[in-house]
């Protein structure tokens, strides 16, 4: 049984891949991301960009092990064409127990998080969740300690770890979820759109978390994020979709001063305009 290889470099390779969602309620088997290529190198940020509906929250669920997670049997991601590898672990027919191996190293922040913390739980509590659902004897000491220096990275009071979700305004659930899923040390980080929905004057306290995180672990990060502030503080190499293709990749500068194509070179404009506007709230 494959082990995960937690400084395996590239800490992920895909090659060709291709992911499809079953057939359901009379519709055909659908094609979410079609024949990508690429590789992260270890300890490497990347940045996944592409417009709505261009198969990047599918690719993050996959790598990060939790594809097959869905309730519903329609929303179970399929490995349908090509390979990948996460920390050396083939993606294809993972096991069980290889997939909960996996997943204690590859940390996930699904889409819109911050909506999806236990609500009969109290900040602390979510915060321990991950960690008491795979051992019960942990350094309760220690981990408070961390969960107090990054409560002050995104300025929470320490007094909202007694608050339960529906306590919080949606950005303050989002710093938590973010918090969360970095409890366990993940050598990978897979997240998805972490400041999504947070005000412009919260949003660099996500970032500057992240980059804290990055700073003492050294982790490899798959960000999937167009918040301008998030790509230049800590992203080396940006990957562009468009319907489920691989359409532009490189260095984050270099991508859009020379995108060739067509969407690659909207998306860069667009995001200008962001930085633009982000500029002038200030
Ligand atoms: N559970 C599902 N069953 C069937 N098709 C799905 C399912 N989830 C997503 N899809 C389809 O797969 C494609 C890719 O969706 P995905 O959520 O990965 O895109 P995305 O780039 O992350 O978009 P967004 O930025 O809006 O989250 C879309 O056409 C979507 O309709």
């Amino acid at each position: 049984m494959p082990h995960p290889v937690v400084d395996a470099d590239p800490m992920i390779r895909v090659s060709d891949l291709s992911l499809s969602y079953p057939a359901h309620a009379g519709g055909r088997e659908f094609e979410a991301v079609e024949g990508l290529s690429f590789d992260v190198a270890r300890g490497d940020v990347f940045a996944l960009l592409g417009e709505s509906g261009s198969g990047k929250s599918t690719l993050a669920k996959f790598l990060a092990g939790r594809g097959p997670d869905a309730s519903e049997k329609s929303s179970r991601i399929r490995l349908t064409g090509g390979e990948a590898t996460v920390m050396d672990v083939p993606m294809n027919r993972l096991w069980r127990r290889t997939r909960a191996r996996l997943t204690a190293y590859v940390g996930h922040l699904a889409q819109d998080a911050g909506a999806t913390l236990t609500p009969e739980l109290n900040v602390g509590d979510i915060l321990f969740e991950p960690i008491v659902e795979r051992s019960k004897h942990f350094d309760r000491d220690e981990l408070g300690e961390r969960i107090a220096e990054m409560m002050d990275i995104v300025a929470l009071p320490l007094a909202k770890l007694q608050e339960y979700p529906y306590e919080l305004s949606k950005g303050q659930r989002q710093r938590v979820a973010v918090m969360r899923s970095l409890m366990l040390d993940p050598r990978l980080l897979i997240a998805d759109e972490p400041t999504l929905g947070v005000d412009a004057n919260n949003r660099p306290k996500i970032v500057e978390l992240l980059r804290w995180y990055r700073e003492r672990s050294g982790a490899t990060m798959l960000l999937i994020s167009h918040d301008i502030g998030m790509l230049e503080a800590l992203v080396q190499e940006v990957l562009v979709m468009q319907q489920g293709r691989l359409v532009g990749r490189g260095e984050i500068n270099e991508i859009f001063r020379n995108a060739d194509h067509g969407y690659v070179q909207r998306l860069a404009q667009a995001l200008r305009a962001t930085a633009y506007d982000e500029i002038a709230e200030e």
